[in-house]
């Protein structure tokens, strides 16, 4: 047993607390990083990374089976269930290693493998029986995937995004319970490699998305694939051969699946972390109260940073909290605010989903696009999906977006630059938009808003599509 005496304690060792350690100690403290397992990050483990090798598979298997409309024969094309998953799971045990390198690069000492819980507000107990004192505590322990009571009974045929890249081969069935962004992602991942998949939510859309055509847009291409059921309870039930799914609401069912995957968020993890002896404030959901611009809970030596703020659980936030939490846990008692950058959530489903900064408003200004007749995407054989920007009234200054379109995950980031540098949709207008290009589909959009504020469509600019495509 060792009370170990640090000027920054930092419990988990994810992207959140990786990130807040190094900044600590960029910053001159004494840090510690303390994690019972040290497994790499959710991210590269159990989260974006199999999640992407899964989707990757899925682009193969689809790309093969469109080629026939290039004049591409390719014959039958067999999927091999088991040799998808060990890719994935040789390709992403890479990414772990790769993490799990630099903590031996750490200096000695800096890691405890351990589960903290706080005894007060700088003072942890570990479950190796170590205590630690600290200046200050960063809390970064994460998020698990919640398993409603009647699935976690049911064994293992059911599955989360922690339990489904380990799948030796891949199931003839699968219901999907959650169409949020891993329901999504791995629905249609699912479906494209030949698993007969349907989708369920309680809500009567999917992905968070407001807007009805950008839903309607979503909903055309993901039925092509599998069923889709929206505004729907589902209870499961243990039968043979797998789970037996009944569902009523806007749509009343049963079917039986070899396996389920429930994707119906992820909680902070923080029961077990005492938070009560934190002496944090707590909201009535038993979450610290935090400053999004500093991560300092209330007026306390304890910052938190990544999905246990529940704030918004993506990787580059996570990061970027964990960094602003390590600098400010050194600063303590003087956090100095940072500026956080517009919200920005990409969906990996094909097309890409995108929500991205403001929702609109009552007095938003919004522009229309539709992907279905644009060049370069019917060159490609992907005219899929839509395009609603979103503006300021007066001058049309780009304030967000929400897209569903082919290559929205790369336009998206344009956009983010527009909002972030407060430009307008004719000085967008202004730019060259190459040809032919998804970005040129863009255009009607901007126009709509340009036609809506007194900054006209630039006049030396030909306010139509380029003659020839
Ligand atoms: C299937 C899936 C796909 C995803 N895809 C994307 C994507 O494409 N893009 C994107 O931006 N985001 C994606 N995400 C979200 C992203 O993975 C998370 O936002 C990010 O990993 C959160 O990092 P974190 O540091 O908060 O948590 P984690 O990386 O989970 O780290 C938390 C750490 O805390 C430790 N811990 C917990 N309790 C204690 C305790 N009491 N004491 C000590 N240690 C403790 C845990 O062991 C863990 O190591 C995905 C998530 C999932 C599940
Ligand atoms: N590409 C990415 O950036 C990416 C990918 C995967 C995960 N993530 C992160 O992981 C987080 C968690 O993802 P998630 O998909 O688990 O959660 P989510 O909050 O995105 O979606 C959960 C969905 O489940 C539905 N739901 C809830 N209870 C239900 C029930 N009992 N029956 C049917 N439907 C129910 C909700 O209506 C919602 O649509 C996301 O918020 C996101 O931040 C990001």
């Amino acid at each position: 047993m060792a009370d170990h005496i640090c000027d920054v304690a930092v419990i988990g060792a994810g992207t959140a607390g990786i990130a807040a350690e190094r900044n600590a100690r960029r910053h001159g403290a004494a840090t510690l990083l303390i994690d019972p397992e040290f497994i790499g990050t959710t991210c590269a483990s159990v989260g974006c990374m199999p999640s992407k090798l899964l989707i990757a598979a899925a682009e193969n298997a689809y790309a093969a089976a469109q080629s026939d409309i290039f004049g591409i024969r390719t014959g039958d094309i067999a999927i091999d269930g088991k040799a998808v998953m060990q890719r994935l799971r040789e390709e992403r045990d890479k990414f772990t290693a790769g993490t799990r390198s630099r903590f031996e690069k750490l200096p000695r000492g800096t890691t405890i493998r351990a589960r903290a819980r706080f005894t007060a507000p700088t003072t942890l107990a570990l479950d190796n029986g170590d205590t630690v004192s600290a200046k200050a505590v960063v809390i970064a322990t994460g998020s698990s995937p919640m398993v409603p009571e009647p699935f976690a009974a049911l064994g293992n045929d059911v599955l989360t995004s922690d339990t489904i890249f380990e799948i030796e081969d891949l199931p003839r069935s699968l219901a999907v319970i959650g169409g949020g962004t891993i329901g999504l992602e791995l629905a249609q991942a699912m479906a494209r490699l030949g698993v007969e998949v349907s989708l369920f939510d309680r809500a009567e859309t999917l992905g968070k998305v407001q807007d009805q055509e950008i839903l309607d847009a979503l909903l055309d291409v993901l039925t092509r694939d599998m069923n889709v059921h929206l505004g729907v309870d589902v209870t499961p039930e243990k039968a043979a051969g797998g789970i037996n799914i009944s569902w009523k609401g806007k749509s009343t069912g049963h079917q039986l699946f070899e396996k389920v995957l429930v994707a119906v968020g992820r909680p902070p993890n923080l029961k077990d972390l005492d938070l009560a002896a934190a002496g944090v404030e707590l909201d009535d959901r038993g979450r610290p109260l935090f400053d999004r611009t500093t991560m300092q809970c209330g007026e306390a030596p304890i910052f938190i940073a990544g999905d246990d703020n529940a704030d918004a659980p993506l990787l580059h936030e996570a990061a970027t909290e964990g960094a602003i939490a390590g600098r400010n846990a050194v600063a303590y008692p003087a956090s100095i605010p940072s500026r956080r950058t517009p919200s920005f959530a990409i969906t990996f489903t094909d097309p890409p989903l995108v929500l991205l900064g403001q929702e609109p408003g009552e007095n938003t200004l919004t522009g229309f696009a539709s992907y279905t007749d644009q060049g370069r995407a019917k060159v490609e054989a992907r005219a899929d999906g839509c395009i609603r920007l979103y503006a300021e009234p007066e001058e049309g200054v780009l304030t967000g977006a929400a897209m569903f379109a082919p290559g929205a995950d790369h336009m998206a980031h344009l956009l983010m630059l527009a909002i972030m540098k407060r430009v307008s949709a004719s000085q967008l207008l202004e730019m060259p938009f190459y040809h032919p290009t998804l970005e040129e589909g863009l255009r009607p959009a901007l126009r709509d808003i340009c036609g809506a504020t007194p900054t006209p469509i630039p006049g030396d600019r030909d306010g139509r599509e380029p003659p020839g495509g």
